[in-house]
This record gives C-alpha cells, structure tokens and sequence, in this order.
C-alpha cells in the first residue's frame, strides 16, 4: 500500500525514527508499517554532532539508498530546508526519489537550519517557503511521492501565524502538514480543530522536546494521521552505548556487561547471518 493510500485510513501511521540499515530492519521487524529518516539522528549518529544543518544532502540521499536496500517499508525522510533554495530543493527531491524515499519533508527555517526543538530559529519568508513546496512538485518523479510542509513558526511568530503559514503551504501543494513543536494540548488541539479532514497532519514526538508527549492513539484521537518518533533510537543507543564503553573501560572486559547485550550468534539471529549466507551458497559454483 502507498502512504499516501495508508494515511487515508482511520488508524494513525506511527513512523520510528532511523538512521541506518541496522535500525531499519529491527523497526520492520517490530511490525511497524513505515519509517522516518531522520536528519537529527543522522548528524547525531554519523557525525556525532547536534542537529544543527551539518548533514549534507548526498550524506542523507546515501543513508536513504542503504536503508531502501536493506527495508521494504516506505520512509518518510527529513529534507531540513531543501539544503537552500527552490533549486536545491528540488535537486533534493530527484535525489531522493531515486534512493527510494515515499515522502520528503521541507521545514521554513533559514539554511542553515536548527532542530525544531532548539531556541533561536529563524523563518524565510511563507511566500519563499511556497514557492520550494512548488518547486518540489514539479520536480516529483511521482505523484505519489508525498510533500510534507513543515513550519518552524510557532516558536518564533507564534501559533496563529504558524496556522496561516501552513494554510499557505497547502495552497502551495503540500500533501501533509507538519507543525513543528506545539508547546500544550491546547495548541495542538487549535491545529487539528483548524486543520482536521482537510489535510492529513503529522506529529513529532520529541523525548524531552518543547511538545507535550502523547501516545499514538492519543494522536489519533485528536486527528492526526502520522506520528514520527525521530531521535528516540539514538537517545536509547546513547544511552547503551555510553553504559557499555564505560563498563569495558572500567573493568577491561565485557563480561559484566554481557547480559544486556547480543552476544555473536544473537547478533547474527538479529541481522539474519545464517539466511544470508545460504542464499550466497545458492548461487555457488557447481
Ligand atoms: C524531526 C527532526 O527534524 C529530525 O531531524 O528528525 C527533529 C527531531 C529531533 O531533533 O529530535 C526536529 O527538528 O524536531
């Protein structure tokens, strides 16, 4: 089924956020029907950096191939600001489409830009913002392929001027709407109030971020039709990954870790080792 045909539906898309091959193929198996590429958890993970608008746009393109090879699920993939104007934007959309990407999302902040949950953001103008939601259409290989219009506003011009930028962006062609970081309940509901049955809208789920946290079912019952949860895979690797290196440091072997964490053969049952190299034997020489 194609997102767009999916988000149509009454149940709400819950898209985990993912960075790489590895945590493409553990959130399929987890049963989920779709992903988000986050550009956050890229510059975190590849970079080690915050998300700040570091990454480039063949760093994410590449990471995208990898992860359309590995998962057959649709991904739903952060395009930050299109990497500068209408032009970039639309370089950013072929370059996309062809690594395999269902939908693209484009956010209204200036380049560089900041995570949506970090203080001091600034906005290009609506009319600017627009005119790439425009560009990106036409530059779609497919129909299919889906815009989701972002605004950075509610932090820097408020909600009501955040509402009006992204009715802007729906007359522009956005397929989705995304207003980034709504600071309460009441927030999000004068979005869904203003926005529900007219456009699908997605929410961002940022663990310690300026939203209020919610359940998925929550989200749907307040009218959403996508949930992202971007960063949350990194924040939960961060937090293993900094427990293991200061165990192995502390004790110089990786005995005392050992029960949290896969050993050879339970990486290999993980990452399906055993398939892999019967299916290569296959093909071997007879
Ligand atoms: C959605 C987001 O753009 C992302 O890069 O995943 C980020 C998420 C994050 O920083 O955790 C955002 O700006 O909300």
């Amino acid at each position: 089924m194609s997102i767009k045909a999916r988000i149509a539906a009454k149940e709400i898309l819950v898209a985990p956020g993912v960075y790489d091959g590895l945590t493409a193929s553990l959130a399929e198996a987890a049963g989920f029907e779709a992903l988000y590429l986050s550009g956050a958890a890229v510059a975190y993970t590849r970079l080690g950096r915050p998300d700040i608008g570091l990454t480039s746009v063949t760093e994410m393109a590449e990471t995208m191939t990898l992860i359309s090879d590995r998962s057959d699920l649709p991904v739903i993939i952060d395009a930050d600001t299109g990497f500068g104007n209408a032009l970039n934007a639309q370089r950013t959309m072929r370059l996309y489409e062809r690594a395999g990407a269902s939908a693209l999302q484009i956010e209204d902040q200036t380049y560089p830009k900041r995570c949506g949950h970090l203080a001091d953001k600034s906005l290009i103008s609506a009319a600017e913002m627009a005119g790439k939601v425009r560009a990106m259409a036409d530059a779609r290989h497919s129909e299919e392929t889906l815009i989701i219009a972002r605004t950075d506003a509610v932090a820097v011009e408020g909600l009501n001027a955040a509402i009006e930028r992204a009715e802007t962006y729906l007359e522009a062609g956005a397929d989705v709407l995304f207003i980034e970081a709504p600071q309460s309940r009441d927030q999000m509901n004068d979005i869904t109030t203003h926005f529900v049955g007219r456009v699908p809208l997605l929410a961002n789920m940022v663990e310690g971020g300026a939203t209020p946290i919610s359940s998925a079912r929550d989200l749907q019952d307040q009218g959403f039709s996508i949930v992202i949860f971007p960063g949350g895979i990194v924040r939960a690797v961060a937090h293993t990954a900094q427990a293991y290196y200061r165990s192995l440091r502390e004790n110089g072997s990786n005995r005392p870790f050992a029960d949290r964490m896969f050993d050879f053969p339970g990486l290999n049952d993980v990452i399906g080792t055993e398939d892999m190299l019967a299916r290569g034997k296959a093909y071997d020489a007879e």
